[in-house]
């Protein structure tokens, strides 16, 4: 054999046992494998300036010191494609020829990189371990979330999520916590945070700075609200993360509501429709008489957007119109009060719509309950926090107040027992944002800032954050 031209093999190539079987009988394979010595004294063992040839696969690292071993030679012949494993300038530097696979795995690799790209989007190999594990006899339940949409976690179960879900999952993979039996925090790790680069939430879910934190990658939080209470701006302007808010898009439903709410305190609707579905006698009529709603002195507690709209309804029913805001508003004429015990004095009703923050929790207090008087009536559509809400619940027990109409608590969902009991008290569980309509346009300016966000566009409704 020793006639045969030595070819030294490294890294023993998948083919080599098969060219070996054909090729024994012209080149004499000199294989470190079939020895027990380590491989720097097998290679002394084969006299290395008799080795002219060399043949290797990518796991074998050709440097330029391993080269440098043989003097003679002349051949380096890799069993792949790629070369990187080989020191090439020192090849060139010895004069020493290198082959390699060239073009032959091509469509071989190509065709790999398409299974790959096809088993991830489509998870068949996830489907299939599915398949094989799945050890109970139910309803399958595999996803058809898609890995290569962009993850946006729900929090709070947004009202209009069922429908943006319909609309949207085809772009984007909704991880909806409700959808799993896991808990929270363990639902978020479940789904890789890093990954997470957007929130979707409704008021309910408090953002707090420790709850943000646990997503290094997040960049937007959209919440379906206009108040942005529940949300740690301060964190998210200091982890740059960007905040889309519901913006102006439900002021007039709002507005309808407050008008709603007051109209059905201050002539009993809510009282009158129970009046007549629990009186189970046969005698005369004996409801109790409302309040005349026109020409009653409204003061809107916040004059932004929804309370413009409340201010310009209750005008066409022939109210007069006070305020109390942060600032005197130089477009309206309404009367400023700066002080709001002597808005609250000189109001026959007290309008709540302005946003809560430090400055305004408890904005209502007991002064300003009882400057309203034991005629005067509150309707509350802002935050629950805006009224101490022990204070209105005593104030009302005690008949220092005419009613309440409230579309929001201190700590919803929870509702004071004491309120249930009250005919002068109307209900309602934090919807006055949403109609028909407005849900829908919710899901479109959801749709929109997400879109918006995942192609690097501007936000349609950036809240600003400096
Ligand atoms: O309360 C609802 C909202 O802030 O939009």
């Amino acid at each position: 054999m020793e006639v045969f031209p030595k070819v030294l093999v490294l890294g023993l190539p998948t083919c080599y046992e098969t060219l070996q079987s054909i090729y024994s009988h012209k080149f004499n394979f000199i294989n470190p494998n079939s020895s027990n010595l380590p491989l720097h004294q097998f290679i002394i063992s084969n006299h290395p300036p008799s080795i002219r040839a060399i043949l290797c696969s990518v796991s074998f690292p050709l440097t330029a010191d391993f080269l440098r071993l043989f003097p003679s030679l002349g051949l380096v012949v890799t069993t792949s494609a790629g070369t990187d494993h080989i020191d090439l300038n020192e090849c060139r530097r010895l004069r020493i020829n290198v082959a390699g696979a060239g073009g032959l795995f091509s469509e071989d690799v190509a065709d790999k990189a398409v299974a790959l790209l096809i088993d991830t989007m489509r998870k068949i190999s996830a489907a299939d371990r599915y398949v094989q594990t799945r050890n109970h006899g139910g309803e399958w339940d595999f996803p058809l979330e898609m890995e290569v949409f962009p993850k946006v976690l729900v929090l709070g179960l947004p009202t209009c999520y069922e429908t943006l879900q319909s609309i949207y999952s085809h772009k984007f993979n909704f991880i909806n916590p409700n959808s799993s039996n896991l808990p929270l925090h363990q639902f978020i790790i479940s789904n890789h945070p890093p990954s997470i680069r957007a929130i979707l939430c409704s008021v309910s879910f408090p953002l707090t700075a420790d709850f943000l934190r646990l997503f290094p990658s997040l960049g937007l939080v959209v919440t379906t609200s206009a108040g942005t209470d529940h949300i740690d701006l301060n964190e998210c302007r200091r982890l740059r993360i960007n905040v889309a808010g519901a913006g102006g898009l439900f002021s007039e439903d709002v507005a309808d509501k407050a008008v709603a709410l007051l109209i059905d305190t201050m002539r009993k609707i809510s009282a009158a429709d129970r009046y007549v579905q629990t009186r189970n006698h046969g005698g005369e009529w004996d409801f109790p008489l409302g309040y005349k709603i026109s020409g009653k002195r409204v003061g809107i507690v916040g004059l932004g957007n929804i309370g413009m709209e409340v201010a310009k309804r209750m005008e066409s029913f022939g109210c007069i119109i006070l305020y109390h805001s942060r600032y005197q508003k130089s477009s309206v004429s309404y009367p400023f009060y700066s002080n709001i015990v002597d808005l609250a004095t000189n109001s026959n009703a007290l309008v709540v719509c302005c946003a809560l923050n430090e400055q305004t929790k408890h904005i209502i207090n007991r002064e300003v309950l009882l400057a309203l008087g034991k005629e005067g009536f509150i309707v509350n559509v802002g935050r629950g926090g805006l009224i101490d809400e022990n204070q209105l619940v005593k104030c009302l027990i005690e008949g220092e107040i005419g009613g309440a109409g409230l579309d929001v608590f201190e700590n919803e969902p929870h509702v004071p027992q004491e309120l249930l009991a009250l005919d002068n008290v109307v209900l309602s569980p934090h919807c006055a944002a949403f109609t028909s309509e407005s849900v829908m346009s919710l899901c479109e300016l959801v749709g929109g800032n997400l879109e918006s966000f995942f192609s690097n566009m501007p936000l349609i409704t950036p809240l600003k954050l400096d």
